[in-house]
């Protein structure tokens, strides 16, 4: 067992690295198992855990994989993938596993999906993908617990999602790649990662335009070949970062390549940290009271949900009342209780939350119930009086790498323990 033990009350100053994006990395290791032959290199590649069990996905499947961990590098020969079934054990433990469908279909013309894994969150459907892979021509077999899909070649179609399903659209553009003829999705996401990964594939040589339109235009190619991609960078883990010096009254510095917080900059803005650019670095500071905010989660360019809780903490520090309303999942609150045993006083009403500020934090020993539930602990155990103690760090590990170093080097007082439960 894996957890953070945080001492709160330093001010963050220095220099922050910030990571590849987990949520491009995952669907480029997707992208490339689509290549037959030659081998693939992805850079820039964060050492999370979800990166792991993505690499231990590959491997199950016939892949051949190094991880350079001090280059942050993947290297990735998809040549003898030989193996349909992506095994429960390592697929449940990550959602990021659903991206490997589309290469089993197009190279061995079938996928057994034992199970998908990711943050727990309240519904998770996968049924525009499903639907998605049958509108190109798969037959799809939902068993109660394992989906087998197949296909002997897909054929381009129109597609439509209900809502702009990031893993969906993914998912859909690297099944459309290498179908006959040409493929529409409508509706289809925003997200900077999916663009990304549109590089990537158009580098493949996928032929795919209107990426960042909503309205997706693929034409299938015969072949997609390995190629050098550097990961962009991690907008949740600068988000973070951003936050953990605002909210501990810091100076910090993101360096991270091209870097753009969009709407969580204006927010923070709104609440009183000031942001500076100077070239590609950009400067984060605090040194007055925090404003209260009122934020709405959606998709690109909407307020991430992932940075929902995050900012929740940051907003159980300003002086007064925020109010939260999350649009994209129905059960991402878990962290409102663990909050309020911090000293915090949250009140949930079903998909929105009052959060009235500012209460004095204090150290407790408090539960991650996911990935950004964890973070947000983090960082109200920064700025609160006394030891926080966070159960369960892997979730936390999922998708920041180095967290505790990273935050040390700012003069935080974190240390990651592996425990005996
Ligand atoms: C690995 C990865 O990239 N994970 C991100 C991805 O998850 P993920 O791709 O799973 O999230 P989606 O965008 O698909 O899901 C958003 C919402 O749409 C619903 N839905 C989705 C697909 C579907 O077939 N049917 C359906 O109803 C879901 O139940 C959910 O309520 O986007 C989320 C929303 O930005 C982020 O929080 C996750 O960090
Ligand atoms: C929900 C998240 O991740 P995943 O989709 O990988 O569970 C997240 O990154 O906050």
């Amino acid at each position: 067992m894996v957890r953070y033990r945080v001492r709160g009350g330093n001010a963050l100053r220095g220099t922050a690295f910030i990571q590849g994006a987990k949520n491009a990395v995952l669907p480029m290791i997707g992208a490339a198992l689509l290549a037959p032959k030659g081998r693939t290199v992805l850079r820039n590649v964060p050492i999370i855990e979800d990166v792991r069990r993505a690499v231990e996905l590959a491997e199950a499947i016939g892949a051949y994989v190094e991880l350079h961990e001090s280059e942050r590098t993947l290297v990735i020969d998809a040549s003898r993938v030989n193996s349909p079934v992506l095994p429960a054990e390592i697929a449940r433990r990550f959602r990021g596993s659903v991206l490997f469908t589309p290469a089993l279909l197009h190279r061995l013309g079938e996928a057994v999906v034992e199970g998908v894994g990711g943050c727990n969150l309240g519904s998770r459907n996968l049924d525009f993908h499903y639907l998605g892979y049958k509108r190109l021509g798969a037959i799809v077999d939902e068993g109660e617990t394992v989906i087998h899909v197949k296909a002997s070649g897909l054929t381009g179609a129109t597609l439509y999602l209900d809502t702009p399903s990031h893993t969906g659209t993914e998912n859909l553009i690297m099944a459309a790649a290498l179908a006959r003829g040409t493929t529409v999705i409508e509706n289809a996401a925003l997200e900077p990662e999916v663009l990304d990964v549109i590089d990537m594939l158009t580098k493949m040589g996928a032929r795919i335009s209107g990426g960042g339109t909503g309205f997706i235009t693929v034409e299938g190619v015969e072949e997609l070949h390995a190629v050098e991609h550097t990961v962009m960078p991690d907008r949740l883990d600068a988000g973070v970062f951003a936050m953990a010096a605002a909210l501990t009254g810091g100076e910090v510095s993101l360096v991270g390549t091209g870097l753009d917080l969009g709407v969580v900059r204006y927010k923070l803005e709104q609440m009183g940290v000031e942001f500076h650019r100077q070239g590609a670095v950009l400067h984060v500071r605090c040194d007055g009271p925090l404003r209260p905010i009122n934020i709405i989660t959606d998709t690109y360019p909407g307020f991430a949900t992932d940075l929902q809780s995050p900012m929740m903490t940051v907003a159980a520090l300003a002086e007064g009342t925020s109010y939260i309303h999350e649009r994209i999942f129905d059960g991402r609150f878990a962290l409102a209780g663990e909050l309020n045993k911090m000293g915090a006083n949250v009140e949930v009403d079903g998909s929105r939350a009052v959060v009235r500020g500012r209460t004095p934090l204090r150290g407790a020993e408090v539960t991650a119930h996911d990935l950004r539930s964890g973070i947000a602990l983090v960082l109200a155990g920064l700025a609160a009086e006394g030891e926080t103690l966070i159960d369960s760090g892997y979730l936390i590990d999922r998708g920041h790498a180095h967290l505790a170093a990273r935050m040390r080097a700012l003069g935080a007082d974190i240390t990651r323990e592996i425990s005996e439960r």
